[in-house]
């Protein structure tokens, strides 16, 4: 993915101002900043849910968007939800999207209507729609919101994976989580990106 100079405002209020950056395969990239950084905003422009003023955005082959809202159907059952998105991707199988269930462990939640399944687990189905097609770029936006400490970490493991495949994986977050697990991390701040260490602090 390589996206130039991209420029958007709502109204007179400018939210980015000249994001450039490059997601080479076999990446796993962050981002980091406060609320109302222009975060989501910058997820939009790049998913193509939103036109960006200036600037431009090249990507190779499908991508995965997972949202910060999880855009579920609560009547609607975790196995209802993946054959909706089997015939909508052109999938053959759900063997991916049984993978990604498996490793966050959440098989037996199949069954279960959306609506009453907790926060965390309702992210689980969410992370699970935007990567069982396989994608060669992953959006994520506050990924691991309302997970527990073993599934964050799981989380990880199946970033890492993906990137060993050589998927290019961008995380977008408020948190300046653990930086080191990262190829690179930038920081939003005044609609620009600001490259930052990902050594872990001394
Ligand atoms: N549709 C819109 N119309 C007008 N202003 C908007 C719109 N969407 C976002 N904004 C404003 O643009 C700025 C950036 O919003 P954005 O949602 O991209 O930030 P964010 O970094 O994702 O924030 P958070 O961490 O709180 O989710 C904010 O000041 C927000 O109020």
């Amino acid at each position: 993915m390589d996206v130039r100079n991209l420029h958007h405002a709502y109204g007179r209020h400018a939210v980015l101002r000249g994001v450039t950056l490059r997601l080479p395969p076999g990446t796993l990239a962050g981002i980091v900043g406060e609320n109302g950084a222009g975060k989501t905003t910058l997820l939009k422009i790049l998913s193509g849910e939103l036109s960006p003023d200036r600037g431009t955005v090249h990507h190779d082959g499908g991508f995965g968007y997972c949202p910060q809202a999880a855009t579920l159907h609560d009547a609607l059952t975790v196995r209802q939800h993946l054959e909706y998105f089997k015939v909508a991707y052109g999938l053959s199988d759900l063997r991916r999207a049984e993978e990604v269930m498996e490793v966050l462990r959440f098989s037996e939640y199949a069954d279960e209507r959306a609506g009453v399944l907790s926060g965390g687990t309702r992210q689980k189905l969410n992370l699970t729609l935007a990567l069982m097609h396989d994608p060669r770029v992953l959006l994520l936006d506050e990924p691991y919101q309302g997970f527990d400490w073993e599934t964050y970490q799981r989380f990880w493991d199946l970033a890492a994976r993906l990137r060993e495949n050589g998927r290019s994986v961008l995380v977008v977050s408020h948190l300046a989580y653990d930086a080191e697990r990262l190829d690179v991390l930038w920081r939003l701040d005044d609609g620009t990106l600001y490259e930052q260490s990902t050594e872990p602090a001394a």
